[in-house]
């Protein structure tokens, strides 16, 4: 898949394949398939250690929310499972997607993003159409028809649920967009390069309560399809809509379990402290 030199599966339906290379890993006791995995993963900035413990394995079709203090590093590791901290620090450890170390020197990184997209905190719209917004990426690195172009803006609208209220207005510019829309627009557009993981840096902060509400929503139907890392401040928000929670502290994964279970029985009296707000 994404070693250099080595061709992508052309972006011809939007479903992304069943899992064609499958990690089974022990989590829970039960079998479950890994989309992706960190191992020995450290960052630094600098002599700064701000990551030192971090591994953790991310269950396919769920959403796992990654929890913690400002600071505490989660930040910092959402942003290196797809390298964008690359230049900015140094990140050693391997990432492990699809049987490759994707935190390797020879993997393609723009083509590794395809499959591992990011949406950050504020929606960060292209001054173009709304239409264009989506395929623009995509007409830069390959040749669709018009037909495919549309199909795959109305796919993508659809399934960040933006089709029905922007429909008529596909040439607007996406810079008219309300806040929700846009953030919307964004999921929309990492959806076209079709990624099988979707990281997403506190999405919803700045969103008025009826759109967070909203893209809660959109997140429990995107999961049917997409895996979901979620790094999120609200507390309410990741007990809503994960299935896994990480508590990050002081750059080291203190805990990490299904949602329901970081939420009522913590195991770690920190954890237990930062989700009741005895936090200091
Ligand atoms: N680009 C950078 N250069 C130097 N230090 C950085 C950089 N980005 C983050 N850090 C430091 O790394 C540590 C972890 O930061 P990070 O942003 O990952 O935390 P976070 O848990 O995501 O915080 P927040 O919730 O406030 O976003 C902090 O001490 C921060 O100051």
């Amino acid at each position: 898949m994404t070693k250099k030199g080595q061709d992508l599966k052309p972006v011809s339906d939007f479903i992304p394949d069943k899992a064609p290379d499958r990690f089974i890993y022990q989590m829970n006791e039960d079998k479950h398939e890994v989309a992706l995995k960190t191992e020995g993963l450290q960052v630094r900035y600098g002599d700064k250690l701000a990551l030192s413990e971090g591994d953790l394995s991310f269950e396919r079709y769920k959403i796992t929310s990654l929890i913690g203090a400002s600071g505490s590093g989660k930040s910092t590791f959402l942003r290196s499972l797809n390298r964008m901290n690359d230049g900015v620090a140094n990140v050693s450890g391997k990432i492990i997607y699809r049987d490759l170390d994707i935190n390797s020197k020879d993997i393609d990184v723009y083509e590794m993003r395809r499959h591992i997209g990011m949406v950050f905190q504020r929606p960060n719209p292209f001054a173009k159409s709304i239409y264009e917004n989506i395929t623009f990426p995509l007409t830069r690195r390959g040749k669709y028809t018009k037909n495919q172009l549309d199909e795959i803006v109305e796919t993508t609208l659809k399934q960040a649920a933006l089709w029905d209220q922007v429909k008529d207005e596909l040439d607007k510019s996406a810079l008219a967009l309300s806040g929700g829309q846009a953030q919307r627009l964004v999921i929309a557009r990492a959806l076209a390069l079709k990624p099988d993981i979707l990281l997403l840096d506190e999405p919803s902060s700045a969103l008025d309560p009826i759109s967070s509400a909203q893209f809660e929503e959109t997140l429990l139907e995107l999961k049917k399809y997409y895996t979901i890392i979620i790094v999120t401040h609200n507390m309410q928000q990741a007990a809503r809509i994960s299935d896994y929670t990480a508590f990050f502290h002081q750059g080291k994964v203190i805990e990490y379990d299904l949602t329901r279970k970081i939420f009522t029985r913590p195991k770690v009296k920190l954890t237990n402290d930062y989700i009741s707000g005895n936090f200091g």
